[in-house]
Formats: C-alpha cells, sequence, structure tokens
C-alpha cells in the first residue's frame, strides 16, 4: 500500500431527481464503504448506481441527503477538492496525447514539479505494467491496455479514494476476466479504498469484500459478498445474486410444501403460512425417471419436465418445469446432464439438496 492511509466514505440518505416530482434516480440511499476495501455496487440496469457515483464524485449535486469522505462532510466540495480517482467505462483517455501525458495530466493541473511529475508517471506505467508503452497514443492500444492507462491517470494523483464506473463494460470477456484479476493484484498493492459499479454479479463477488446491492433507486441490502449470496434478504436480492429461483408454497405440519416437494420450514412458521422457497441452480440434483419410478431424495423428488437446456462451459443449464407451473433454473455439472441422457421435453426428478425458506408475503 503506497502513500496516505486509506479513507472511508459514508453516504448518508441520498436522495437525487433529474425531473421535479418525479420518480428519484437515487431515493434515500444509506451505506458505507469501508476503508482500503473494495465495495461494488451492483444492480440491474438503471437501478441509480451510476448516480450514486456521480453524487460522490461532485459531478451531480443531491436534493438530499450527505457523502463523508473520511468523516468530513464533502457534499458542497468542487470535484476537484474532493481528491477522487475516476474511471468510467469508456476509455476517456485524451486522443492527442502519448500514454505519458495522459497520466500526466492531473500532476500538471495540481501543478507539480516536472522532475516529480516524470517519476510519478514512470511509477504508474510500471503499476499498471505498461512500462514500454509511454510514448504511444490511445489509438495504437487495445482496449485492455487503454482501461489500464485510464487506472494510471485516476491514481497519478494519489486519490483519497477510487471510482470506478463499469471499467470493464466495454471489453470482450476473456480481456474482463483478465482485468478483473488484475485489479484485485492492483489493489492490493494500492490499498485505495475503491467503489465499482457493476451489474455483473460474478464480477462483484469475487473482487469486492462489501456488496450493495442496488433496486430502483434503493439499496436492498448491503453486506460482505458471502453474506449477500448465502443470506438474500429479499426474492429480488436472492434472484439477482447466484440465480436463485424463488418459488411459492405453504407451511403444513412444520414444513414448507410446494406441490410435491417439501422442506423444512423455519421454527416461526405458522401452519397454513405462505412461504418464499429460494433454490440455487447447483442446489437441484436430476435424476432419471424410469418407467414411472424413482428413489425419494431427503426432500422428496419432484417429477418435473425438461423445457430447454444449454452447455455452457463445464456445465449444463437446465430450464425445468414443475407440476406447480413454476419454472426452475438448474446447472448441472456437463459429464453428470451427459449420464442423465435426457432430451428436451423428458421427464426427470428434480431432488432439492437446499433451500432458503422465507416467510411471508414478498412482494417480487
Ligand atoms: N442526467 C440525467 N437526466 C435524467 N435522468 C437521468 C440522468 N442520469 C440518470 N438518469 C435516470 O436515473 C435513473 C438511474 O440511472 P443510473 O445511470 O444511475 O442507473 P444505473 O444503475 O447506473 O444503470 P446502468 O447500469 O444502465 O448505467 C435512470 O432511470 C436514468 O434514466
Amino acid at each position: 500500500m503506497e502513500g496516505a492511509r486509506a479513507m472511508s466514505v459514508v453516504v448518508e440518505s441520498l436522495t437525487k431527481r433529474f425531473t421535479a416530482g418525479g420518480t428519484p434516480a437515487v431515493s434515500d440511499v444509506s451505506f458505507q464503504a469501508p476503508a482500503g476495501a473494495i465495495t461494488t455496487l451492483l444492480g440491474p440496469s438503471g437501478a441509480g448506481k451510476s448516480t450514486i457515483l456521480r453524487l460522490i464524485a461532485g459531478l451531480e449535486l443531491p436534493d438530499a441527503g450527505r457523502v463523508l469522505i473520511d468523516g468530513v462532510d464533502c457534499t458542497e466540495l468542487s470535484v476537484q477538492r474532493r481528491g477522487i480517482g475516476v474511471v468510467f467505462q469508456s476509455y476517456a483517455l485524451f486522443k492527442h496525447m502519448t500514454v505519458r501525458e495522459n497520466i500526466a495530466f492531473g500532476l500538471n493541473v495540481r501543478k507539480q514539479s516536472r522532475s516529480e511529475t516524470e517519476a510519478r508517471v514512470d511509477e504508474m506505467l510500471k503499476l499498471v505494467q505498461l512500462e514500454e508503452l509511454g510514448h504511444r497514443y490511445p489509438g495504437q492500444l487495445s482496449g485492455g491496455q487503454r482501461q489500464r492507462v485510464a487506472f494510471a491517470r485516476a491514481l497519478a494523483i494519489r486519490p483519497k479514494l477510487l471510482l470506478l464506473d463499469e471499467p470493464f463494460g466495454a471489453l470482450d470477456t476473456r480481456v474482463r476476466v483478465e482485468l478483473r484479476e488484475w485489479l484485485h493484484e492492483l489493489h492490493v498493492q494500492t490499498g485505495v479504498t475503491t467503489l465499482l459499479v457493476t451489474h455483473d454479479q460474478e464480477e462483484a463477488l469475487e473482487i469486492s469484500q462489501h456488496v450493495v446491492i442496488m433496486e430502483a433507486g434503493r439499496v436492498a441490502q448491503a453486506g460482505p459478498p458471502a453474506e449477500i449470496y448465502d443470506r438474500p434478504a429479499t426474492p429480488f436480492v436472492a434472484s439477482f445474486v447466484g440465480g436463485t429461483s424463488v418459488l411459492s408454497g405453504h407451511v403444513r405440519e412444520g414444513r414448507a410444501h410446494l406441490g410435491s416437494l417439501h422442506v423444512a420450514a423455519p421454527a416461526t412458521a405458522r401452519e397454513g403460512e405462505a412461504v418464499r422457497v429460494f433454490v440455487r441452480p447447483h442446489d437441484i440434483k436430476l435424476v432419471k425417471t424410469v418407467g414411472g419410478n424413482h428413489v425419494n431424495g431427503a426432500n422428496g423428488a419432484v417429477p418435473s419436465r425438461v423445457e430447454r437446456f444449454k452447455p455452457v462451459g463445464g456445465y449444463v443449464k437446465v430450464l425445468l418445469k414443475l407440476p406447480s407451473g413454476d419454472t426452475v433454473a438448474v446447472e448441472v455439472p456437463r459429464s453428470e446432464f451427459d449420464q442423465l441422457g435426457v432430451a428436451e421435453g423428458d421427464s426427470v426428478q428434480a431432488d432439492v439438496r437446499t433451500a432458503s425458506v422465507f416467510v411471508g408475503d414478498f412482494s417480487i
């Protein structure tokens, strides 16, 4: 970790409307981004993620609420005085400047001495592993290299905070995954408090220590990735993170029943109460139906129909239709699926290994 101590960011009751009297793009949003960590803002398109980043950067002013950086209220501070580095999806490099000149830009604005600037640019080129390319122009670089220059430019000013808005969004999958690893390493080296906007749940779960899930301008849940994944607070979070299927059922004799499937219900559940059962794609085992017979799993396997399936890398995504009419997404290792030997339209038994049961009437 270099230089200054890492800063925390606190966002308090931020609200932002773009049209007077209209639905707020950001509505009463509060969360903390811990010092020195990568915090991800994750959510579908239009959830308000970029607007929050722009409010923190000072590129937009909130209608209500505050932004505190290291405990200091920055809500009214100009962009320049916030000491924040920003990387956007589109490269936003100056085309007529070399890589070195691009990286030096913020330092020149801040009137650093020439020798200090040159030394810092060298340091940044090394940090982003582009030592050989300092003399090139952005048009002579690959998309991934351009984004690394954008990181170098953002970090050159020793920002208190790094804001990243879908920084890998314009790149192809392979480069995205490579740069994800690279960003992890970069963060280990710099230790700068980072806020990353993405709609890619894999990116969020893999790269960050803290995740804020956004839904329609509000925070749906915030916490460490494992907590969000293992204990989603709402059906929205469950289905957005981890591709969970949400099924409806009722409590009978202490168990949650969904047609012929039954799983343990929470102790607080009352007889007859409505429940939602969250099932992860890899928590269902498929068993072939042989002459209408099957061996019951612990939860009672459900006869289902294979609606569609699609091999994706090492596993197969299967869409099952249950007798209730609900559809469930299942992921089966490729070899296991090949052994099953089923075709679209065939019936199988779906055996639920584990599921989370939520009591009460959620609206999705
Ligand atoms: N400058 C603007 N003027 C008017 N409406 C805006 C403006 N910027 C954003 N909005 C609206 O605010 C809402 C939130 O947009 P925002 O870009 O913050 O969402 P997002 O979660 O970042 O989405 P995406 O992933 O598509 O970028 C959207 O309904 C959007 O149309």
